[in-house]
């Protein structure tokens, strides 16, 4: 039954192609993107267990203006895409700050919209949330049997919702169906995916379980368009089996070099494989954090990774960085629990050699060479890996294409969340800018690498960089982490902006089609 559902908690943040239903009548509309959210849900009672909630969403609202201020009248008017992905980001960064206040739930059912109909007024469905619970809904990619709206312990009833989705069927008007697939990162959690247009045709009547009057909707996708949750349950199949993966070249890259398969893949041509270099998982000589420190986290592993007792975790403005394996706040450097501290490796304080979150692949692009993405869907501020390679000392001659070099400035983007838009001191803010070390360092992944060295340049990245410095057989070595700026779904190429040329190997061409393209780097 869909009833209920709409509880369901996603700490850390919102999924790919999330919609929050406004104008919902299951489910209390909370923190999200649309219009529903900064309103109290109807039918929640004052004074609720929610009115904790409440307080924050007025303060929002309060602060709203703030958060709109950027955006001016044109923009406002007519929307644009780099605009919505800004705003998406400034957004979530508040969603990640105020997820660990509070988890952050997603409504379940339908959205309708009033019509004019010969001088009556009708509620006609728009869109539909499936949960996916029922088993009807959960395998088949092109239809979906939909139950209607009402309690599970008396009859449903031919009114609201249900009397919007029969409104749509004798309109015979499309809704756009939303259906959600469980979060296999989360025990808690499901991803929402916008599935495009369906036409409900079919409507009826049927016993529940428990005896009572259900209605069944049947709703069916139009044709012509791409598959979305239907590519979804593709990929489910090919991790299961990854020699039914189209295009297969080889099942893992890495040769057991990581935790997890490395497939490539190749739908574009003949071509077998990059050319070759050793498979490495973490730089193979390592950067000196300058200057050095010595002090080390003394914590006990009981007490370790927490604010107060840490020293690395001090050593971050007394935050944890990640929370839910998700980091909150970018900075200038982050500072890992490392080898002498008494921590386990799953203290909430490491990242840096934990390992792949999740399968990648290494595909042949049309113009690009090879390039990088998941098969997973990434949330944003996930570890997707670290840049391995190997370290190129300051005068040495640099002329490949591997090369990542910390000097080059990236065009700069509003990651981090800004504490005036949750009512918190402004002082709290943290800088974007990354400031660029006192000595540059250069990684090449030319000879050694590991799936980072695949990441193409992108004017409109997926993908940020981050110094973390963690303490090594007692000296701080730098490490640099690539982590998802936006949420990303799987298949989408994994992108980060190499930053301005500062002549270290060839400016080239960029072909990565943004519509902010700066034409090279
Ligand atoms: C670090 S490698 C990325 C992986 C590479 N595509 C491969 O096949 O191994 C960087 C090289 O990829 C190509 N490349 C990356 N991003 C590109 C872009 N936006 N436009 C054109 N070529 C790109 C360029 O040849 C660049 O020197």
């Amino acid at each position: 039954m869909e009833r209920g559902e709409g509880s369901r908690k996603f700490p850390g943040g919102e999924e790919p192609n999330t919609k929050n239903a406004s104008n919902n009548d299951n489910s209390p509309a909370d923190v999200g993107p649309s219009s529903g959210p900064l309103k109290r849900g109807r039918g929640r009672p004052k004074g609720s267990q929610n009115s904790k909630k409440s307080k924050q969403s007025d303060r929002l609202i309060k602060w709203v203006p703030l958060f709109q201020g950027s955006i001016n009248k044109v923009n406002q008017e007519t929307g644009n895409d780099e605009l919505v992905s800004s705003l998406m980001m400034r957004f979530n960064a508040v969603r990640r700050r105020l997820s660990q206040v509070k988890n952050v739930r997603v409504p379940i059912g339908t959205n309708f919209m009033k019509v004019e109909d010969s001088g009556e007024e009708k509620r006609l469905a728009i869109s539909v949330v499936s949960s996916g619970k029922n088993a009807d809904e959960a395998q088949d990619p092109d239809s979906l049997i939909y139950t209607g709206f009402g309690g599970q312990e008396s009859d449903q009833k031919l009114d609201r919702m249900n009397l919007s989705l029969e409104e749509a069927l004798k309109k015979k008007s499309v809704v756009r169906v939303i259906r959600a697939v469980e979060d296999e990162k989360r025990s808690q959690g499901n991803v929402y995916i916008y599935d495009g247009l369906y036409s409900i045709t079919e409507m009826w009547e049927e016993k529940s379980s428990s005896g009572f009057k259900v209605f069944k909707f049947r709703l069916v996708r139009q044709a012509d368009q791409k598959p979305a949750f239907g590519l979804w349950k593709s990929i489910e199949q090919w991790k299961k089996e990854l020699v039914t993966r189209p295009g297969l070249v080889l099942e893992d890259l890495s040769n057991g070099a990581e935790n997890l398969k490395v497939s490539l893949v190749n739908e574009v041509d003949d071509e077998k494989g990059p050319s070759s270099f050793s498979y490495i998982t973490s730089l193979k000589h390592t950067v000196i954090d300058v200057p050095p420190m010595v002090d080390l986290c003394t914590c006990r592993p009981k007490s370790c990774c927490s604010r107060d007792d840490c020293l690395c975790v001090q050593r971050n403005g007394g935050e944890l960085p990640y929370v839910d394996r998700v980091l909150v706040t970018r900075r200038s450097m982050i500072y890992e629990c490392g080898d002498s501290c008494p921590c386990s490796n799953d203290c909430k304080n490491k990242m840096i050699g934990t390992g792949l979150k999740f399968s990648l692949e290494v595909f042949k692009t049309m113009d690009r060479g090879w390039g990088l993405r998941s098969l997973n869907p990434i949330r944003a501020g996930s570890f997707i890996c670290e840049f391995a390679g190997d370290i190129i000392q300051q005068g040495d001659e640099v002329t490949d294409d591997y090369i990542f070099d910390s000097s080059r400035v990236s065009k700069s983007f509003q990651w981090n969340y800004e504490p005036e838009l949750v009512g918190e001191d402004a002082s709290k803010k943290v800088s974007e800018v990354i400031s660029r070390p006192a000595i540059p360092f250069l990684i090449s992944a030319k000879k050694s690498g590991n799936v980072a060295r695949f990441m193409n340049h992108s004017c409109s990245p997926n993908v940020m960089w981050q110094p973390i410095s963690r303490e090594e057989k007692g000296v701080w070595c730098i490490h640099i982490g690539c982590f998802a700026i936006k949420h990303i779904p799987p298949l989408m190429e994994l992108t980060y902006d190499y930053g301005a040329f500062t002549g270290y190997g060839k400016r080239k061409t960029c072909l990565c089609r943004s519509k902010k393209c700066s034409g090279s780097f």
